[in-house]
This record gives structure tokens, sequence and C-alpha cells, in this order.
């Protein structure tokens, strides 16, 4: 079967939208599938709808192989790959296919590192954008300005900035719009504070720091979309139907929303309005990333543990089950709405919303997917919840403290593989837990703590909370508690027990 090219697309008289040629507009970190079903849609859609007529270089950040062949897979199919978004709109079904034409091609940071600096110096290059996961957007003071590349993300950034500066410092308009999509706080400022350190560090002079500050616009953003990446068991039947072999296939839901917090200006540079497109450019950003953040994201991290160790495998699964769904919606209505600061209208037809999504029929999100880092997503994503409720009410959320001893329950691991920390499900059979190695080494070094022990030991540990949770009012003692009656009846009947 023949590769995805413009060629083939030609030959099959494809009648949909693709711009072959037009200047390299965006420079992406990543090349993910999360950034292709989401920012690459959006330009894609702005080319076709408002005539933004810009290409992206897409730039592999971490060594080539270290990662996936999505960048060889890409060059080979032009830059070009089919992207299904499927879901619910107004009630009808969807199953929206697109053929994204706004890759240019794909480098990698370090085997094309020269190609990747002179893409400072293309005229046309305005906007930078980046989804290097929450490990990304980090300041290692290891990395120096003669390295090629620095390994951190921020340090590629600055040395990218300072050729930009170095071509075009003197003139006006020149700079970078920084477009940063990682789920962190405040992910544009973060990412410029990095910047400005190396600066700093590297002796890159005042007017360097001057031109950063003045010519160049770090936006936090928050992204929301549900992205399932490559359909596996569906790949042969799609390029079969599609008469071509796409490699790089990509799927995700209906659902998108981007909040980029910028000035007034970049609606008019940005046309996302004119084409029509759910992004939205607003000088305050956090009311949104707080209530996807608290709301979708905190119901995975506080549902998923619990129900996978409950023999649940993917989400619309525990949505169709009372009690996990249930559970559910009990710590986002009871607990987590009753902190957030949006009118309380708008956060519960948000939380609809999310139940929604997680039933979509044609989305199989994997639990054990959603449990990757499961740590840190706590702490980020559940634990502000868990200390406003209390600071309100001066009494432990019931479902939250529960989704703490889940957490901990699905982290006992006993034996270290090449793969990763192994634990079982109350059937036997195994599973892997992804997470830092110092998360996993931690676990296994409690392996054989006593429950109350254990949840002593991981309240305290402050490098996982950045502050010692035992020091919470009944809390230690709480999570110990439950561990014990999951121990003697398995995590559904504590779920079940909770309604
Ligand atoms: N998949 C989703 O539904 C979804 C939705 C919203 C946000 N996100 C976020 O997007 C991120 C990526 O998700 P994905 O689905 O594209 O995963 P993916 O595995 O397809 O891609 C991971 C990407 O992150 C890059 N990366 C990984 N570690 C890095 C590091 N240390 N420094 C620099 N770059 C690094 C890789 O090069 C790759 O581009 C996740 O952190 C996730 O939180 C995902
Ligand atoms: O992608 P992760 O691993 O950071 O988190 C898992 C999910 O919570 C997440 O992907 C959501 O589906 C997404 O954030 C929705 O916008």
């Amino acid at each position: 079967m023949k590769r995805l090219s413009y060629e083939v697309l030609k030959e099959q008289g494809y009648e949909g939208y693709l711009l072959e040629k037009a200047p390299v507009k965006v420079l992406q970190f990543g090349e993910g599938n999360f950034l292709r079903a989401f920012v690459d849609y959006f330009i894609d859609n702005l080319n076709e709808k408002a005539g933004f007529d810009g290409k992206v270089t897409v730039l592999q950040p971490l060594p080539e192989n270290s990662f996936t062949s999505v960048p060889q897979f890409l060059n080979q199919q032009e830059g070009l790959y089919t992207l299904y978004l499927r879901g619910f709109e107004n009630g009808r079904k969807v199953n929206a296919k697109r053929v994204i034409s706004c890759i240019d091609r794909c480098i990698n940071a370090y085997s094309d590192y020269e190609e990747m600096m002179k893409c400072a110096d293309n005229p046309s290059l305005r906007y930078i954008t980046s989804n290097t996961t929450e490990a990304g957007i980090v300041y290692d003071p290891s990395c120096q300005f003669t390295d090629t590349p620095p390994s951190s993300y921020p340090g590629k950034l600055t040395q990218l900035l300072y050729r930009r500066f170095e071509k075009f410092g003197t003139k006006k308009g020149k700079g970078f719009v920084i477009l940063a999509c990682e789920l962190i706080d405040d992910n544009g400022k973060v990412l410029k504070d990095c910047v400005i350190k190396y600066a700093k560090q590297w002796n890159l002079s005042e007017d360097f720091i001057r031109w950063v500050e003045e010519e160049n616009l770090f936006c936090s953003t928050l992204v929301d979309r549900i992205v399932t990446g490559y359909p596996r068991s569906e790949a042969d039947a799609i390029n079969q139907e599609n008469g071509y072999e796409d490699k790089v296939l990509n799927t995700g839901e209906v659902f998108g929303f981007w909040v980029i917090e910028g000035p007034e200006w970049l609606k008019e540079e940005l046309p996302f309005e004119k084409a029509n497109l759910p992004v939205i450019i607003t000088d305050n950003h956090k009311p949104y990333k707080q209530r996807k953040v608290r709301i979708l994201n905190g119901a995975h991290t506080s549902m998923v543990l619990g129900a996978y160790l409950a023999g649940f495998d993917i989400v619309r699964d525990c949505m169709a089950d009372d009690v996990i769904r249930g559970f559910m919606n009990k710590a986002i209505y009871e607990e987590i709405i009753p902190t957030l600061t949006l009118p309380k209208d708008e956060l519960e037809s948000f939380a609809f919303s999310v139940t929604e999504r997680f039933k979509n029929p044609f989305i199989d999100h994997a639990l054990l997917s959603i449990s990757l880092n499961s740590t840190s997503k706590w702490k980020a994503r559940v634990m502000p919840t868990l200390k406003d409720y209390m600071k309100n009410t001066g009494k432990l959320p019931v479902c939250l403290t529960i989704s703490f001893a889940l957490y901990i329950a699905f982290y006992r691991g006993k034996e270290m593989t090449e793969t990763g920390l192994t634990a079982h499900r109350p059937d036997g059979e195994s599973y892997i837990i992804s997470d830092d190695k110092a998360v996993l080494d931690f676990y296994l070094a409690h392996k054989d703590d006593s429950l109350r022990q254990l949840a002593n030991a991981v309240c305290k540990n402050e490098d996982f909370w950045g502050e010692d949770l035992s020091r919470l009012p009944g809390f230690a003692d709480t999570v110990a508690d439950i561990l014990e009656k999951i121990e003697a009846q398995g995590t559904y009947e504590v779920m079940k027990a909770c309604l």
C-alpha cells in the first residue's frame, strides 16, 4: 500500500483542504500526539479558514530514538497525517477525519542541531509552541551556552532566542510569540523565568535580556482535549479504507478548548475567532486552568487508580458503573466545585460536560495510561483542592482523602523490573507503575511496611508533596484506616461505602 503523500492524495482526487507550500511561521517543541491533535489542528484550520498561510517546523526536543519514530514517519509522509476527532457534538455522533497539512518537516534537536538553530534566521518565523510534558520546563544549571544542544527545553529556547537577537535584534517586530502548552501552573511565565536565568548564567548581555523582555511575548495557556493517539487496533482497517498507509494516524475527542493569556493585539495576529475555532485570547487564563485541572484532571486522578484495582480498564466503562461514576461525581460536585472561584452554574455545566466526554463511545482512554506519574498528578491536580476544602470547612474531604489511599494502594509494588515497578491487581494480574525513579525507589524501599507505617511515610515525604501531609489534622491516620479497609474489602467497596 502506498504511503500517505501529497501525490497519493492528488491521485485519489482528495477533496479536503491541503496546503502544500507556505512560509514556516511556527516552530513547535514536541512531536507528540497531543500537539498534533490540538495545536497543529488549530493551525491547519487557521490556514484554511483565516488565511494564516503558515507552516510548522516540528522539533523533537529529546535525543533521537529516546522516544518515538514519529519524526521519521512524519518526514516520510511529507509532514502529512490523518487525524480523527470523535465524539458527540450538539447531540450528534461525529467522526471527523482531516488530513493535517500544516507541518513542513520534523527535525531533531540533537542530530539536526544546526538546522534547529537556523530556524531562528527565518524572518517569517513568529510563533513558538511547546508541549514538553510537565518535566520539560525546568531550569537545569548544568546546561551551558556551548552545549549543542543544552538538555533542557528552556536552555534550547534561550540559544534560539540569542541567535534571533544576533540576527534581528535591531529590528522591531522580529521577536517571537511563545505559546506554552504544558500542564503546569503559569507555563509561559515559568518558561520566561528560566530563559532569563540562562541569559544571566551565560552572561548574554543586558541588551539581550531587554530584547527578550520587550520584543517577545511569553503566553501562559490552558489546553483541553482528550487525545488518545495512534489507534493501534483500528489502524489496518483505517488504512485500507483510506487507500494509503499512515504511520502517524492520530485520534482524539471532538471537544477542544485553548485559552491563551495575551494582549488584545494578539487577536489580530492569530485570527482564531475569524476561523470560528474554540480558542480564546484573554487577560487571565487562570480561572479556566483551575476549573479544568481541578475538575477534569482531578476527577481522572482521584478515580482511575481505585477503578483500575477494582478491575476496570478504560474510562468509559467506569462511567457506566454507578459506584465508580458516583464516587467521581461526589468528589467533583461536593468536594472540588465548592473550592473553586468561577460561578457555580458555569462550574457545574463544565463538570456535566466532563462526565459526557468521559462517556465518549469512540474513546478507549486507558486507566493505566492516565496512571502515569500519578504522584506529581495528585500533587498538582488533587492536593490543592483537598487543602482548600480543609481550609473552608475544617474537615477532611471524604472522597479526596480516599483518593490518596487509592493512590498508595495502586503504588504498592513489590518488584523492580526493567520497565518499572511491578504490582498486582487483586485477581493476580500484574501491572507496571510508571513514575519518576525516585518515586518507584521509595515504594520499593517501603514494600514491607505495615499499612500504617506506609501511610505515614508517604504523607511525610516532602519531596513528593512539597510539604509534610501528616501535619494535616487527622489525614495520615484516616488514610491508614482506609488502606486497611481496602486491604480487607477492595477498592470498589471502599468507593461504594462513601456514597
Ligand atoms: N493526551 C492528552 O489527552 C493530553 C491532553 C492535554 C494535555 N496533555 C499533555 O501533553 C503532554 C504530552 O502528551 P502526549 O499525549 O502528546 O504524549 P506523547 O507521548 O505522544 O508525547 C510526548 C511529547 O513530550 C516530549 N517530551 C517528553 N519528555 C520530555 C522532556 N523531558 N523534555 C522535553 N520534551 C519531552 C516528547 O518529545 C513528545 O513530543 C503530557 O504531559 C500531557 O499532560 C495530553
Ligand atoms: O495526559 P496526562 O497523562 O497528563 O493526564 C491524563 C489525562 O488526565 C489528560 O490527558 C486529560 O485527558 C487531558 O488533560 C484533557 O485535556
